[in-house]
């Protein structure tokens, strides 16, 4: 008789002795009508650490992004958020978390009529605490720090996908966050950008000590940047725990999973 896998997950709650995530789900469960996109899952990040999570399109991905950054609220479980169970919080409250966790959205979701330095100076603008002078500054280093210096004066719709990406990621640090999530950074970038903006994922998380979740279809980039691994498939948590575990893992649907991986794209 053949059934549906349990999860096969190990560890999915954090010991209580030690850390405590900065950000968790508990139990969580979503459907849009009779669609059930996530059942009973759970999963944790530590502080400045980065969580891949993995899974074949529509597995609910994004709906797991959205539902920590308060975009949508779950039937029932928790989600843990900057040590905060966010699923009551109003809208208001939502708005604030946002400056602790904020989205790199596929799209980038910049301003096109705004210049690529208006663009990262706006959540500074936002805060009003800032002189022109100050905003300036900060708007360059961070251009120079995501590696796109020179493209202050131009506009969005003059670069190309990948620097666009690393425009969206120097709006999202200049909010200051504690955590960044990104959701498929590396769609439609040829393989070098999508180096570059690994690397640039890393260098963020060393100098910043910035909590990532990475949600992302390319294992290359996930078994760079994961100090731990979601596959979420058919609703569940299927698995959780680092990406050692993952290629060793004997699951099958884990092995079809990395075997077409490997089919598609052959390491080089
Ligand atoms: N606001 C919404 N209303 C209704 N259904 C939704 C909504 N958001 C997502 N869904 C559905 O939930 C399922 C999971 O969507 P989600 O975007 O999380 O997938 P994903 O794993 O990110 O896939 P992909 O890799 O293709 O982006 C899909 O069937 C999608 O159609």
């Amino acid at each position: 008789m053949s059934s549906v896998p349990e999860t096969i997950e190990i560890n999915r709650e954090a010991p209580s002795d030690e850390r405590k995530p900065y950000i968790a789900f508990e139990h969580v469960r979503k459907s849009f009508g009779d669609l059930c996109v996530l059942d009973d899952v759970s999963f944790f990040v530590y502080p400045g650490e980065t969580l891949c999570i993995l899974g074949r399109s529509g597995v609910g991905k994004s709906v797991s992004l959205q539902q920590i950054m308060g975009f949508l609220k779950p039937d029932s479980g928790k989600i843990i958020v900057a040590d905060e169970d966010i699923c009551g919080y109003t809208e208001a409250q939502m708005q604030v978390l946002r400056r602790k966790v904020t989205m790199v959205f596929q799209n980038g979701a910049l301003f096109d009529s705004l210049t690529v330095g208006e663009n990262v100076a706006f959540p500074l603008r936002e805060r009003k605490e800032l002189l022109d002078d100050q905003i300036q500054q900060i708007v360059s280093g961070l251009l120079e720090m995501v590696g796109v210096a020179d493209t202050a004066d131009l506009l969005p719709s003059d670069l190309p996908v990948g620097m666009k990406r690393s425009v969206a990621i120097a709006r999202a640090l200049s909010a200051q966050p504690e955590a960044i999530l990104y959701d498929e950074p590396t769609t439609m970038v040829d393989p070098l950008i999508s180096h570059l903006l690994g690397d640039l994922i890393q260098k963020l998380k060393k100098q910043l000590k910035l909590t990532s979740i990475v949600v992302t279809h390319d294992m290359r980039f996930a078994e760079r940047l994961a100090d731990r691994v979601l596959f979420l498939h058919q609703a569940k948590a299927h698995f959780f725990g680092t990406m050692q575990e993952m290629k060793e893992s004997q699951d099958e649907i884990i092995r079809q999973f990395l075997e077409l991986d490997a089919l598609v794209l052959p390491k080089v």
